[in-house]
């Protein structure tokens, strides 16, 4: 069995077919990308994976049927949509919030993972203070803590430079070497490519894998 399979996977919302029969089957340690247009699809299917929204069909992950009702079978890293961030914390006491959840996690991880992401220098700075770039940065850390099995990651170059782009893609590469399963969304063509393991692309909620 994959780690994560998708069966016959519907969601209906008012008239409108979100979902339209999705199957996909994902193995562990894949950097999976999602390629699609505005409204296409992609954050949905994400949310359909992360149990956080009730579908037709059925998902497993690591071999345990998703149901919203139950708690989710293993521990994942999310950026989805907005980075949700305190503003009146620094970066570092927003990362620190969140290894409170983990078992695995010391400052030195957090402040590790800041610099690595370009943030050295504001590590103890308020995030009101910061740009939408620097915010979108100290979001892709919190899914990045902890490296745990599976990470979402939903337009995480929005707001990017190009350099900082290009550090994602060497952070991601790293992380992916330990078997840590990406689910990534993006509007960079190029950044997917150089990513991906396996690569999708979204059209009206219905998903073709995308082979180069
Ligand atoms: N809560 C909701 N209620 C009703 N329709 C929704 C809801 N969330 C999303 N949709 C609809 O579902 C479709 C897919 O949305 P989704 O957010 O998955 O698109 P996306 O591919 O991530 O787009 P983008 O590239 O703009 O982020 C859209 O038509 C959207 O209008």
């Amino acid at each position: 069995m994959k780690f994560i399979e998708l069966e016959a996977v519907n969601k209906r919302l008012n008239d409108q077919l979100l979902i339209d029969n999705v199957n996909l089957k994902i193995d562990q340690g894949e950097i999976v990308t999602f390629e699609g247009i505005n409204g296409s699809g992609k954050t949905i299917i994400l949310k359909a994976i992360l149990g956080l929204i009730k579908i037709d069909g059925k998902i497993s992950i690591d071999q345990q049927i998703i149901n919203p009702k139950i708690k989710y079978p293993i521990s994942v890293g999310i950026l989805i949509e907005r980075p949700s961030l305190f503003e009146n914390m620094t970066a570092f006491q927003n990362l620190k919030l969140l290894a409170r959840l983990q078992d695995n996690v010391n400052n030195n991880d957090i402040t590790q993972l800041l610099t690595l992401l370009g943030l050295k220098e504001n590590i103890h700075q308020k995030v009101k203070k910061f740009s939408l770039g620097m915010k979108q940065k100290v979001g892709i850390a919190q899914a990045l803590l902890g490296r745990n099995q599976l990470i979402v990651l939903d337009e995480p170059t929005n707001a990017l430079d190009k350099e900082s782009i290009e550090s994602l893609v060497k952070i991601i590469k790293d992380f992916n070497t330990n078997k840590t399963t990406f689910l990534v969304t993006s509007h960079d063509a190029q950044f997917l490519q150089k990513i991906s393991t396996k690569h999708f692309r979204i059209e009206n909620g219905g998903i073709h894998e995308k082979i180069s």
